[in-house]
């Protein structure tokens, strides 16, 4: 199962989260409590290892704007929300960079077709806010099987086993279940979900 923890904005996070074994730690760059600015997650990227990829997290900025910023963190991969297009996707991959492609679990059926993005991520309406949802409502998407996606919104230690089987997902990302109030994520809490969504039956 990979793992991806987001919303990461100290060294001792990252810390928490690589020693644990996730695959992916996400530092959000846009509009949220858990924003960093470009130099403080240029400055968490030196806690991040090979083999762990580093992802910069923007909601509606237009996609030469996310790079730019991605860019200039020293970021490889950008994970964007909010109203997207294929040709965004052309333009991430043409700035030599890889993409999650963020959609919501409402999202129409075009959306959950492969745009050619490096990750897919289904999350609940509101990213980042700890909604769940009904997250067997995607497991036997034909459009999904065999692809590589990661299951969002409402998931914590406690449920991220049950729920990445009821979905069928390939990955799982966290941020609110994590933390112990709003954008100061609780170390405990971290390990805790890396563990358990390592434990969980992959598909
Ligand atoms: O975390 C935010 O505040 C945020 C703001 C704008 C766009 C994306 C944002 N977060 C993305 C994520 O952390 C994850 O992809 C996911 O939504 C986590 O959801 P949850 O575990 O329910 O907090």
């Amino acid at each position: 199962m990979f793992v991806k923890v987001c919303g990461l904005s100290t060294p001792e996070s990252v810390r928490e989260a690589v020693d644990a074994g996730a695959d992916a730690v996400g530092f959000v760059l846009t509009a949220s409590p858990r924003v960093v600015s470009p130099s403080q997650a240029a400055s968490l990227l030196a806690g991040v290892p090979d083999g762990v990829t580093p992802i910069g997290v923007f909601r509606d900025e237009p996609v030469a704007d996310a790079i730019a910023i991605a860019r200039a963190a020293g970021l490889e991969w950008i994970q964007l929300h909010g109203d997207r297009s294929r040709a965004d996707v052309a333009t991430v991959h043409d700035a030599g960079m890889k993409l999650v492609r963020a959609i919501t679990m409402g999202a129409g059926q075009d959306e959950f077709e492969d745009w050619g993005e490096d990750l897919l991520l289904i999350d609940a309406a509101v990213p980042g806010s700890g909604e769940s949802w009904d997250y067997s409502s995607v497991a036997a998407l034909p459009v999904l099987q065999g692809r590589n996606w990661l299951l969002a919104g409402g998931l914590e230690a406690a449920n991220v086993g049950q729920a990445a089987a009821a979905a069928n997902a390939w990955g799982v990302d966290v941020s609110s279940g994590v933390e112990a109030t709003r954008g100061v994520k609780d170390l405990a809490k971290v390990r805790a979900f890396v563990q358990a969504a390592k434990a969980a039956a992959t598909v």
